[in-house]
C-alpha cells in the first residue's frame, strides 16, 4: 500500500500528462477486428466482412467504433505514473471503458492525444484512477473521440485519510451510471465462442500486458490461465449489438459504456443480452460455461434502424 503522508491532492490535481501520438492503418483496423471476433463464427459474414476486406470493391476498409478505444491505450502503454500512488502492476485490471464517438473513424490515421486525470478513489483495498483521453486527427485537427478509461489498482488502496477517503471526479455521475438490468425478456440474445487464442490475436492491437499470455504472471494475479483483455470483450458485446441491433450498421453508434463485472477466460462462450431503452441500448454478457455476467452497460445510438 502506498504511504499516507505521500498522498497531496494538489499535486495529483496538478499532474500533467504527456501528450502522446498514435499512428494507425487499415491492417490495425483489421487485425483489431478479428481480435474482437469479427468473422469469426462466418468468413463471409454479410455485417463484418466490410470490416476485414475491401467488400464489393469498397476503397477503404470500414473500422469498428470499439477501436477507439485502442486510441487511449496506445497513450497508457508505458504506464502512468500518478505522484503519491504506488501500485503493483500485476495486479491492476481494468475497470471500466466509456468512448464517445463524434465521427466514424477513417481507415487510416495520425492520432494527437491529450490525456488528463478524470477521476481517483480510495477504495480501501483498492485505488481506482479513471483516465480521460482526447484524441484528434493531427492532420484536420478534428476530435475524434474520447475515452474514459477506470483502472482498478487492487492492493492499492488506504493512500488517503481513512475516515474520509478520498473521492475525486471531474464529470457527471449519470454518464457512467452502472447499467440497470431489466427484468424483462431480452430483446435479442447473441451467443458467441471467444477462441482459446482470441487474447494471442487481440494483444496484437497493442496491449502487450503479460496477464493475458503468460500463464505464470496469470497467476501472480490470482488467475488460474492467462484472462482475456477487458476491451476485447467489450468489442465482442458491442459487435454483437451492431449486429442485432444496428443491422450491422456501426456509424450510428453514439458512445458506449462497459463495465468490466468479471474475468473472462479465452476459450469460454460469450451470450450478450441486449434490450431497447429509447436510443440506448442495455446490455449484459455472461459466460455460459460458469453462467455469470462478466460484463454490463450501455450502447447509445443516434437513431434506431427502419427494420427495427
Ligand atoms: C496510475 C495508474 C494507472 C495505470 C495505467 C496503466 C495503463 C492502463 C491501460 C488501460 C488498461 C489496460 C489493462 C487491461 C487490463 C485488463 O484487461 S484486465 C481484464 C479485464 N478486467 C477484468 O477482468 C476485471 C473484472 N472485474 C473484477 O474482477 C471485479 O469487478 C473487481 C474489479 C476485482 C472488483 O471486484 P471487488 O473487489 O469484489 O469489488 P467490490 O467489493 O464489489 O467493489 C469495491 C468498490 O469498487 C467499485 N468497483 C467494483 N468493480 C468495479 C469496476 N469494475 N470498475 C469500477 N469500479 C468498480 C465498487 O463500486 C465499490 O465501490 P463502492 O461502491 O464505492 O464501495
Amino acid at each position: 500500500m502506498a504511504e499516507r503522508s505521500q498522498f497531496d491532492h494538489d499535486r495529483v490535481l496538478a499532474h500533467k500528462f504527456p501528450e502522446s501520438t498514435y499512428v494507425y492503418t487499415e491492417r490495425d483496423a483489421a487485425i483489431y477486428a478479428l481480435g474482437v471476433g469479427a468473422c469469426g463464427r462466418d468468413a463471409i459474414d454479410a455485417d463484418e466482412l466490410k470490416y476485414v476486406y475491401h467488400e464489393n470493391g469498397q476503397q477503404s476498409i470500414q473500422v469498428l467504433p470499439t477501436f477507439a478505444a485502442l486510441l487511449s491505450l496506445g497513450s497508457m502503454t508505458n504506464g502512468i505514473d500518478l505522484p503519491g500512488l504506488q501500485y503493483d502492476p500485476r495486479l491492476l485490471l481494468h475497470g471500466q471503458q466509456y468512448i464517445e464517438l463524434y465521427r466514424p473513424f477513417p481507415s487510416s490515421a495520425s492520432i494527437q492525444n491529450k490525456v488528463s486525470l478524470a477521476g481517483l478513489h480510495d477504495k480501501g483495498k483498492a485505488a481506482i484512477v479513471e483516465i480521460e483521453t482526447k484524441s484528434y486527427e493531427k492532420e484536420s485537427g478534428e476530435l475524434l473521440c474520447m475515452n474514459r478509461s477506470t483502472i482498478f489498482l487492487r492492493g492499492a488502496g488506504g493512500f488517503s485519510n481513512s475516515t474520509r477517503p478520498y473521492s475525486y471526479s471531474n464529470y457527471p455521475n449519470n454518464q457512467v451510471a452502472a447499467a440497470k438490468i431489466p427484468k424483462s425478456q431480452p430483446f435479442a440474445v447473441f451467443e458467441d465462442l471467444i477462441q482459446p487464442s482470441q487474447a494471442l490475436l487481440y494483444r496484437l492491437s497493442g496491449d502487450y500486458n503479460p496477464l493475458h499470455s503468460d500463464p505464470m504472471i496469470a497467476k501472480v494475479a490470482g488467475f488460474s490461465c492467462p484472462i482475456l483483455h477487458g476491451l476485447c470483450t467489450l468489442g465482442f458485446a458491442v459487435r454483437a449489438i451492431i449486429k442485432c441491433i444496428c443491422r450491422g450498421d456501426a456509424t450510428i453508434v453514439k458512445n458506449i459504456f462497459g463495465r468490466f463485472l468479471l474475468h473472462v477466460y479465452p476459450g469460454e462462450t460469450l451470450i450478450t443480452e441486449m434490450w431497447l431503452d429509447g436510443l440506448r441500448v442495455i446490455y449484459q454478457a455472461k459466460v455460459k460455461e460458469r453462467n455469470r455476467a462478466v460484463l454490463s452497460g450501455f450502447v447509445g445510438l443516434h437513431h434506431l434502424t427502419s427494420s427495427l
